[in-house]
């Protein structure tokens, strides 16, 4: 089995304390890995750890055995999309994703065919002032999957998404890993990811929860929001 990204004894001081301690864990090629946790659990700055953003306190955050910093055309190995990675309003989606394009070394054609596959075709040539917070998610993806990465790196993907969108989002990752492209995404939407994830990670600055999505149902009785919520209150 490929790993397309490793937390290998990660942690991270935000404000004098741990917002993440030892974080262990491997996504393989093909595999979507849920990562959860209540709010300031770490998450966000796990992924920013994987994705240059910030530097370890100690450990190692890699993809494809390497640190992120140090690939040479990023986006076409690794798409991420993170919180806080703001769209310009005043920019029409099209051109959002042909800057996008132009930074990540893509063809000029995948900014039509990524945005037919986002479904915002029909909505390119609107500013981002005037999307939806489901399209603005929708083109955040976009722009993650512009150099045609293997790996996608997306924070709460499924937020501001209606049942259509989260229905996309579903079928999306699981095609994308069907065909051999892995995910680390976190989430909130524990009913949600069940229907996604092949693997969970359950994060409270310390890993809680690390095994597959039927090992962590099994936990819950067959639910995953069960098994969250018992892992939570051991932990306390
Ligand atoms: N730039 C920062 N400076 C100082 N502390 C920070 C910074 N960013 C995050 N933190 C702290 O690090 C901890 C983890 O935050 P983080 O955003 O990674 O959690 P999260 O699990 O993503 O939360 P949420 O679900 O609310 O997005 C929190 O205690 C937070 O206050």
């Amino acid at each position: 089995m490929t790993v397309t990204a490793s937390f290998e004894q990660f942690s991270k001081k935000r404000g004098g304390r741990f917002a993440v301690q030892e974080l262990t864990f491997d996504v393989q090629a093909g595999r979507v890995v849920g990562l959860i946790g209540p709010n300031g659990a770490g998450k966000s700055t796990a992924l920013a750890g994987l994705t240059g953003l910030v530097e370890p306190t100690s450990g190692r955050a890699t993809v494809f055995g390497t640190d992120y910093r140090s690939l040479r055309r990023p986006a076409t190995k690794v798409g991420v999309n993170l919180d806080g990675m703001d769209i310009e309003p005043g920019l029409t989606g099209l051109r959002h994703l042909q800057i996008c394009q132009l930074a990540a070394g893509a063809e000029r054609q995948a900014v039509d065919q990524i945005l037919e596959q986002v479904d915002l075709a029909a909505e390119a040539k609107k500013k981002v002032r005037d999307y939806s917070l489901g399209m603005r998610q929708r083109l955040g993806i976009a722009s993650a999957l512009i150099g045609r990465p293997q790996l996608l790196v997306l924070d709460e993907p499924a937020n501001g998404l209606d049942p259509e969108g989260i229905q996309w989002l579903r079928r999306f990752l699981r095609d994308f890993a069907a065909s051999g492209g892995s995910a680390l995404v976190s989430s909130h939407q524990l009913m949600e990811l069940e229907q996604v994830a092949d693997e969970v990670v359950i994060l409270k600055q310390r890993t809680l929860f690390q095994g597959t999505l039927k090992e962590a149902k099994a936990l819950g009785g067959g639910s995953l929001e069960s098994a969250y919520f018992k892992i939570l209150d051991r932990a306390r």
